[in-house]
């Protein structure tokens, strides 16, 4: 019985320091367990990432085959513990990267399947992606519906569900939240029958702020797309703006450990996101047994 691994391509990227293994796989042949893509994001023992982007046809992959008509590409994202998420604001801005550094698209808006549907990336050169991320959904309305818990502190959090679950919570100081080394309790646990990705967040100026985000299945990470558009509507309902209501967009900055991105709420519900991506390696692994 042979024991030798299968070689497959990968790339290293990163959007604002929310980093992932790359693993183009058009025909969809790699059906990867939670153990392999665990162990590629091992920081150790394999490439290292927040988690993995595996990039499969559309037409290829059956969570996605329906919508192969409207987007190409599918993004099969997984967290670095090896579960599968709906969605990944920097990932897709990193997915739209490889597509172009492979020459798969060109300039101008790309349209990619997610298991939370279409999301829409607009790429020009190596510049800054935007990204149409959809409508925000605030399951429990504007204001606080849960409570975040981290040792013996606690505060009221909004739930924000960008396609993901978000629970946002304003702080005083990110360094409130303590190390993060396990993940915030939020109740009433039932809010979020598949655990949550958790940010904390203070002020840093008009229509700008900052946050610490613990990410379902990766931990704490040094930036979140969708966390940040989560964060940016809590703020702008806290602020007493709601584009849809007042007809006028709302931009805020959006610093993160990693970097900043600018987020836009506008009158029709969508928000967008404008942040970098980058490739920083490539080549060929051996893909760690089952
Ligand atoms: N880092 C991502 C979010 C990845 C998925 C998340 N951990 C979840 O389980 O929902 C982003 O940039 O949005």
């Amino acid at each position: 019985m042979s024991t030798a691994r299968q070689s497959v391509p990968f790339l290293k990227g990163h959007g604002t320091e929310n980093d992932f293994v790359i693993i183009p796989d058009p025909d969809g042949v790699l059906d990867l367990s939670a153990a392999q893509v665990a162990r590629l994001c091992d920081r150790r023992a394999g490439l290292g990432g927040d988690g993995l982007l595996r990039a499969v046809r559309s037409a290829a992959h059956p969570e996605a085959r329906e919508l192969a008509g409207e987007a190409e590409w599918f993004m099969d994202y997984r967290n670095s513990d090896g579960s599968v998420a709906e969605m990944c604001g920097n990932g897709v801005r990193v997915f739209v990267r490889y597509l172009q550094r492979a020459g798969l698209v060109k300039d101008g808006e790309v349209p990619v399947a997610t298991r939370a549907g279409v999301r829409r990336v607009r790429v020009a050169g190596d510049g800054p992606l935007t990204v149409s991320m959809g409508a925000a959904r605030l399951p429990g309305g504007d204001g606080d519906s849960v409570t975040v818990r981290v040792g013996e502190r606690s505060w009221p959090a909004r739930h924000v569900d960008m396609g993901n679950p978000h629970a946002v919570a304003f702080v005083t100081a990110l360094a409130d939240a303590g190390p993060l080394l396990s993940p915030p309790q939020v109740r009433p646990a039932e809010v979020y029958p598949h655990g949550t990705n958790v940010e904390f967040v203070v002020d840093r100026g008009p229509r700008h702020v900052a946050l610490r985000v613990h990410e379902r299945g990766s931990g704490e990470t040094r930036s979140c797309g969708t966390g940040a558009c989560a964060v940016m509507v809590a703020t702008a309902r806290r602020d007493g703006l709601n584009p849809v209501v007042d007809g006028e967009p709302a931009a805020y900055t959006v610093d993160v450990p990693g970097g900043t991105l600018h987020i836009t709420e506008h009158p029709d519900g969508d928000i967008t996101m404008t942040g970098p991506a980058e490739i920083v390696a490539e080549g060929t692994l051996a893909l760690p047994g089952h």
